[in-house]
């Protein structure tokens, strides 16, 4: 199948800290007649995620925060809990990945695995997030976690088989989270 794609309009809608752009274009399949989209799409650029584990304590270590989108979307007090993550702003997505470790949980790990980039919410949202995962070491905490600036996080060290009981119980929400914590258990490194 050949598509060509042919933008008529592109209108930045807000700028105010990230960007929502109104695209106007008519798609081209297989020689076919255009078909004319008028879509909105946000960018707020691409992110990394990254689940800490510990092999030997069969443990990871999740943040919470609140997340206001979630609750205005039905999340009773806001809180969320997921695995650290961040917006890659200038840096390569695993030294993103390392420095949010760092920032929002204390852990300074050494090896990280790389896994697959996913986007996440591709019918509108840009963002193309990098995911990893890591062992941790109590040994490797070099500061309390907890995030920079206006960032209020709590750093969760919880057993595996807790974590994967919490999405069971709709306790754990949050998509990349779910995925780093199946993925984990894909590898039968945890119990
Ligand atoms: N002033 C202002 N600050 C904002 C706004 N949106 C975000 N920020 C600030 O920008 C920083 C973003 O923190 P990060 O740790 O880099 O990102 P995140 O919010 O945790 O998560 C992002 O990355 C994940 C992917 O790796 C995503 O899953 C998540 O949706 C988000 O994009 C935070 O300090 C937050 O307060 C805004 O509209 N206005
Ligand atoms: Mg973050």
């Amino acid at each position: 199948m050949s598509v060509k794609i042919e933008v008529i309009k592109d209108k930045i809608l807000s700028d105010n800290y990230f960007i929502l752009r109104n695209i106007t274009y008519d798609l081209y399949r297989n020689e076919a007649e255009a078909i004319r989209h008028k879509r909105e799409v946000y960018d707020r650029g691409n992110g990394a995620t990254i689940l800490l584990y510990n092999r030997d304590k069969q443990t990871v270590v999740l943040t919470r925060q609140f997340r206001v989108a979630t609750w205005v979307n039905g999340n009773a007090d806001g809180m969320l809990i997921e695995a650290c993550a961040g917006l890659l702003d200038a840096d390569e997505p695993e030294i993103c990945a390392r420095k949010e470790a760092i920032e929002e949980t204390g852990y300074e790990v050494g090896d990280v695995e790389k896994l697959f980039e996913l986007y996440m919410s591709p019918g509108g949202v840009t963002e193309l997030i990098h995911f990893y995962m890591a062992e941790y070491s109590d040994a490797q905490r070099d500061n309390a976690g907890g995030g920079i600036d206006d960032e209020d996080i709590d750093v969760l060290e919880l057993p595996f088989r807790q974590a994967m009981e919490m999405v069971a119980k709709g306790e754990i929400r949050d998509g990349k989270t779910v995925i780093l914590l199946q993925q984990l258990k894909l590898r039968g490194v945890m119990d």
